[in-house]
């Protein structure tokens, strides 16, 4: 398990952290969130050994994090960190090579990455010729190409193409299906919602809800349905509130321990129920509710 525990940073007077944690069992995809300046690169940094905490602790396996330890990591910083001037094969299996694989092996391995990424064709141009979001990839082979314990990733999706969110989310998922964590940063909502088991949502160096999506979505909160039947039959009823009405479209929250059949009942009487759906919120929706000032 990676372990995240209870980090405080301060930049001066700015509190960037104030007291984070959350843990990333192994195999899981973790989606990290909150709004700019949130605290996401900050904590991804002292994840990495790249910034000191002032207090708290980053722990891999039960073990605290040290040089030797992040070594075994594989990371995308917000900053890419590629070297322009250099071919995109020779820079990647270089980086292999500082991991200790041998020149054949880690030329192979990077080989191997480029094409799962879908940029071997550039492979012989350097870094500075390729599209951002070609570099992207090649940033991506460059974090997963010493087949790193645990993947920490700042913001790997930002400026792709639908194609290339695809490829780096399916290189993901296998990094996942492999046993690893796996932690990214996102502000793409929709696309943490698709693919992560847990998520923690993250406002002012604090961590204000955590957990899958459903754990987010609540057992407390109060039910909605969407309902398409005839007439202005939700006006009046007890302990259903209208939340909006578009047509013959109603969309109607029920008050703790209502039925939802009651609503159903009440519909059917008014005329045909063309449709009766729960309605769930939306990771979006979530967001808005906590990161709300
Ligand atoms: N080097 C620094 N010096 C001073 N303040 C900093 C520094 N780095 C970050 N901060 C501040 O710390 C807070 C957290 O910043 P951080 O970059 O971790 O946020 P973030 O969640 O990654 O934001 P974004 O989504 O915009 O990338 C912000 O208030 C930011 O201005």
């Amino acid at each position: 398990m990676l372990e995240i525990d209870s980090l405080r940073k301060r930049y001066g007077d700015v509190v960037a952290l104030d007291g984070l944690s959350f843990s990333v069992e192994p195999g899981r995809m973790y989606g990290f969130v909150g709004r700019n300046g949130a605290g996401k690169t900050t904590t991804m940094r002292i994840v990495l050994g790249v910034l000191a905490p002032d207090s708290g602790e980053v722990r891999w396996r039960g073990s605290r994090v040290d040089r030797d330890t992040v070594r075994r990591f594989g990371y995308m910083p917000e900053e890419r960190g590629l070297y322009p001037k250099m071919r995109v094969l020779d820079q990647v299996g270089y980086l292999a090579e500082l991991h200790g694989a041998s020149r054949r092996d880690a030329r192979a391995a990077a080989a191997r990455w480029l094409e799962e990424l879908g940029v071997s064709a550039r492979a012989g141009d350097r870094v500075e010729e390729l599209s951002l979001g070609n570099q992207q990839r090649v940033q991506l082979a460059a974090a997963l190409v010493h087949d790193p314990e645990v993947l920490v990733l700042d913001e790997p999706f930002s400026g792709l193409d639908p194609v290339g969110v695809d490829v780096l989310a399916e290189a993901l998922k296998g990094q996942a299906a492999a046993g690893k964590p796996v932690v990214f940063s996102s502000h793409q909502l929709d696309l943490v919602e698709r693919m992560c088991d847990a998520v923690g949502i993250v406002r002012d160096g604090r961590m204000v809800a955590a957990g899958t999506i459903e754990d987010l979505r609540g057992d407390g909160r109060p039910r909605r349905y969407r309902v398409e039947a005839t007439g202005g039959w939700a006006a009046d009823l007890a302990g259903v509130t209208v939340i909006e009405r578009r047509g013959d479209v109603v969309v109607a929250e029920l008050a703790h321990g209502v039925d939802e059949q009651l609503l159903l009942d009440a519909a059917r009487a008014a005329g045909p129920v063309r449709e009766f759906t729960p309605v769930k919120p939306s990771l979006t929706d979530l967001f808005r509710e906590v990161v709300a000032e």
